[in-house]
């Protein structure tokens, strides 16, 4: 595993490296690279319509886009949504030769499927990273193909750590379920301060009041289970609750028998589910 917190400099980095679909992801991930000294010579972004701020990273740096005189890649990264993945494959296939490691970060394109279009002696690493890389604080779960040397899964890591941990895993079906725990995870930890803000406010607090103290409490509990990395999470949660208490009255209702675990349990089986699905 690897740590945002020593990450490598992307400084001499040997390699080109080319980006297909630069939108919140894969924004995210070109911004880690800059900010760790990737030359910006070295970066091809492949996007008809990336969002404005990365638009504007772009022309800042002045990064190629779309090379008119195809270059082969030695990592291109694939970054677009799931659904028209089918579409845009081809279209960068030729910027794949056999030096080529290709990075896929949809959700549910499988190896399988990547080497159908790319071919099957095709160098491929299948991941799901999380929207805090845009803090560098994310999290890659990522699987490699029998294809994949050395060298390439260390340049791989190298680009992913730029944007926070990377997690390599043994079997890669265990990708939907990482997609589940942590690739949406960030989308449950959001929601919870946002229920939380909206139970204070049905509670009698002003709607305002309500937000901003659930957005601290989730910011703050955060970067406390950040800078206490020791210490479990349920440790962590014992520390709030006094016997008999305040938090173990709310503990009670969370923890019951249709609770939070059953929720979550139901939860991450349903995103699996569908990471699986996006297969196809
Ligand atoms: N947003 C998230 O939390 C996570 C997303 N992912 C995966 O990352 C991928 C991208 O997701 P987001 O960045 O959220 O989507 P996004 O919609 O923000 O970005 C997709 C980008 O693809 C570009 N694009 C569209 N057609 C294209 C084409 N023909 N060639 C090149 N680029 C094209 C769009 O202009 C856009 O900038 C998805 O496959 C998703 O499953 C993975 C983990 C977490
Ligand atoms: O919702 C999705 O499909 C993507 C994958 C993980 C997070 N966002």
């Amino acid at each position: 595993m690897t740590d945002a917190a020593s990450p490598r400099s992307l400084a001499t980095f040997a390699g080109h490296v080319v980006l297909v679909g630069a939108g919140q992801m894969g924004g995210a991930l070109l911004r880690g690279w800059l900010g760790h000294g990737l030359p910006p010579a070295r970066i091809t972004v492949v996007d008809p319509r990336p969002p404005a701020n990365v638009q504007a990273i772009i022309d800042e740096h002045g990064i190629a886009l779309d090379p008119a005189e195809p270059a082969v890649a030695d990592v291109l990264i694939l970054a677009v949504k799931p659904q028209i993945a089918d579409d845009v494959m081809p279209l960068v296939r030729h910027l794949v030769g056999p030096r080529t490691v290709v990075v896929s970060v949809m959700a549910g394109k499988t190896i399988a499927r990547l080497e159908e279009v790319f071919g099957a002696g095709t160098a491929i690493v299948r991941t799901i990273p999380n929207t805090p890389a845009a803090v560098g604080r994310g999290i890659t779960g990522a699987a490699a193909s029998d294809q994949v040397t050395a060298a390439q899964r260390a340049a791989v890591e190298t680009l992913l750590s730029a944007v926070g941990r990377v997690e390599w895993l043994m079997r890669e079906d265990w990708i939907d379920i990482v997609t589940a725990v942590s690739g949406s995870g960030p989308a449950y930890v959001f929601l919870l301060a946002e229920v939380m803000a909206k139970a204070g406010a049905a509670a009698g607090l002003p709607p305002e009041l309500a937000a901003r103290l659930a957005r601290a409490t989730v910011e703050g509990a955060g970067e406390l289970m950040h800078r206490s990395p020791d210490v479990e999470p349920a440790t962590l949660r014992q520390n709030v609750t006094s016997p008999n208490g305040t938090t173990h009255a709310a503990l009670q209702v969370l923890m019951g028998a249709e609770g939070i675990d059953a929720a979550f349990v139901a939860a991450i089986a349903a995103a699996a589910k569908r990471s699986r699905e996006l297969a196809g």
